[in-house]
C-alpha cells in the first residue's frame, strides 16, 4: 500500500494512486506525507497549475478496490519529464513505499529499464487497450455522472451536457484521442479489437498549433482556438458554390477544403493566430469524427465513446464531434464522452494487478 497505476503515453504520463481509507496509524501518516509532497510537486510543475485550467477531477472518494474502501488520486505530467519524475520518486521516498508499479502505454516498455535502474521499481505491465476498457467500465460504475453527451451541439445557447446511462453499452466504438488516435470496437467487458487509427491526433493538433501560432502549451492553444474563426482559414462549400451544394446534401457552411484560403497571400495577411488555432482544431477534430463515423458504420454500432486527453478542457472539439456524428448519421449515432477522459488506462492497469511482479 498504496497502489500505483501509470499510463505512460506518447505525450502525457497519467499516474493514479489508491489511498485506503483506513490505513494503519503511523505507517499511514508518513505515506500520506510522501504522496502529498509528490502531488504538490507534480501539480506545481505541470502546465495546468500556471494557466488556471485546473482539472476538476483530482480525486474520487469511496471507491472499492480489491475489497478495500479508499480514494483514487489522479495526477499527470509530461512524459518528456520522466527522468525528473524518477529523481523525484527517489528524493521524496516514493521508491520506499512501493516496489512494483502497474504500468501501461508505450512508456511501460520504453522506460522499464529506467525504473529498475533509477528507483529499483518493477513495472507490472498491462496492455494499453485492455486497461483502457477495464478502467472505463470501473470508473463509470463508481461515478453516476461519468458518461454524458452534448444536446443541441450546433446551438450555442441551447447546447448542454446531458447525463447518459452507460450501464448497457454494448456494442460500442471507443475512440481514444491521445498523441495519435486508436479506434476500438467493443463487444463486451472483455472483448475488444482495434479496428482503425490515425496518426492525425492530439499530438498533431498541438504540434501544428505551436508551429502556426507560436503557442507553447495545450492550454494556450485551446485558449487561442476559443477566440478564433476557422472560416477565415478554411474554404467552405459556399466559398466555392456561392451557397449549398443541394443536390448532394452539402450545406454552404460545410468545410470544403481545410486551410483552403491560405494559398492566398492577401488572406494570409489578414488571418490571426486565433483563427489558425481554431482551424487546426476544427481540421483535426473533423477528420477524427469522419473516420470514427465510417468505423461505426462498418462495425454496425450506434454509440461512439470519445476519450483521451485531447478532449481535456476542450468543449469545442467535443461539440464538433457530437454535431458531426449526429448530423452525418441522420441522428442514428450518438457521441458519448466521459468525465475522467484521460485516466482510464492508468486505472485499468491498477485493477488488473493482483500482487504478481
Ligand atoms: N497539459 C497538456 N500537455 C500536453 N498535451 C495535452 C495537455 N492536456 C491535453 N493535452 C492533449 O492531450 C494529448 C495527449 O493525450 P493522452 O490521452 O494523454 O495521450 P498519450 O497517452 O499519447 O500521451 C496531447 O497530444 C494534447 O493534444
Ligand atoms: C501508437 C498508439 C497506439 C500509441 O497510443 P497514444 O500514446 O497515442 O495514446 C497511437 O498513437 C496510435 O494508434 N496511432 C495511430 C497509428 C495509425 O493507426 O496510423
Amino acid at each position: 500500500m498504496p497502489w500505483f497505476g501509470m499510463d505512460i503515453g506518447g505525450t502525457l504520463s497519467k499516474l493514479v494512486y489508491f489511498e485506503p481509507k483506513d490505513m494503519m496509524q503511523g505507517e499511514s501518516e508518513s505515506e500520506i506525507e510522501i504522496l502529498k509532497s509528490i502531488r504538490k510537486y507534480l501539480t506545481k510543475n505541470s502546465s495546468y497549475g500556471k494557466t488556471g485550467h485546473r482539472d476538476t477531477h483530482l480525486q474520487m472518494d469511496n471507491v472499492v478496490l480489491r475489497g478495500i474502501v479508499g480514494t483514487l488520486h489522479f495526477i499527470r505530467f509530461p512524459t518528456s519529464k520522466m527522468k525528473n519524475f524518477l529523481v523525484l520518486a527517489n528524493q521524496k521516498g516514493m521508491a520506499k513505499l512501493v516496489t512494483t508499479v502497474c504500468a501501461t502505454g508505450g512508456g511501460a516498455y520504453k522506460f522499464e529499464e529506467d525504473f529498475k535502474r533509477e528507483v529499483n521499481m518493477k513495472l507490472a505491465k498491462y496492455d494499453e487497450f485492455e486497461s483502457l476498457l477495464k478502467g472505463l467500465l470501473y470508473i463509470d460504475k463508481n461515478n453516476p455522472t461519468e458518461c454524458y453527451y452534448w444536446s443541441n451541439p450546433t446551438d450555442g445557447t441551447k447546447c448542454s451536457k446531458v447525463q447518459y446511462d452507460f450501464s448497457s453499452p454494448y456494442p460500442f466504438l471507443l475512440v481514444n484521442i491521445g498523441s495519435g488516435v486508436s479506434i476500438l470496437s467493443v463487444n463486451s467487458a472483455t472483448e475488444c479489437k482495434r479496428v482503425s487509427g490515425t496518426s492525425l491526433g492530439g499530438g498533431t493538433f498541438l504540434g501544428l498549433c505551436c508551429l502556426l501560432t507560436g503557442c507553447n502549451s495545450f492550454e494556450e492553444a485551446i485558449g487561442l482556438a476559443a477566440e478564433g474563426d476557422h472560416t477565415h482559414v478554411d474554404k467552405l462549400v459556399k466559398d466555392i458554390y456561392g451557397g449549398d451544394y443541394a443536390k448532394f446534401g452539402l450545406p454552404g457552411d460545410l468545410v470544403a477544403s481545410s486551410f483552403g484560403q491560405m494559398n492566398s497571400r492577401d488572406r494570409r495577411s489578414k488571418v490571426s493566430r486565433q483563427d489558425l488555432a481554431r482551424a487546426t482544431l476544427v481540421t483535426i477534430t473533423n477528420n477524427i469524427g469522419s473516420i470514427a463515423r465510417m468505423c461505426a458504420i462498418q462495425q454496425k454500432v450506434e454509440r461512439v465513446v470519445f476519450i483521451g486527453n485531447f478532449l481535456r478542457v476542450n468543449p469545442i472539439a467535443m461539440k464538433l464531434l457530437a454535431y458531426a456524428m449526429e448530423y452525418w448519421s441522420n441522428a442514428s449515432m450518438k457521441a458519448l464522452f466521459l468525465e475522467h477522459e484521460g485516466y482510464f488506462g492508468a486505472v485499468g492497469c491498477l485493477l488488473q494487478y493482483h500482487g504478481e511482479t
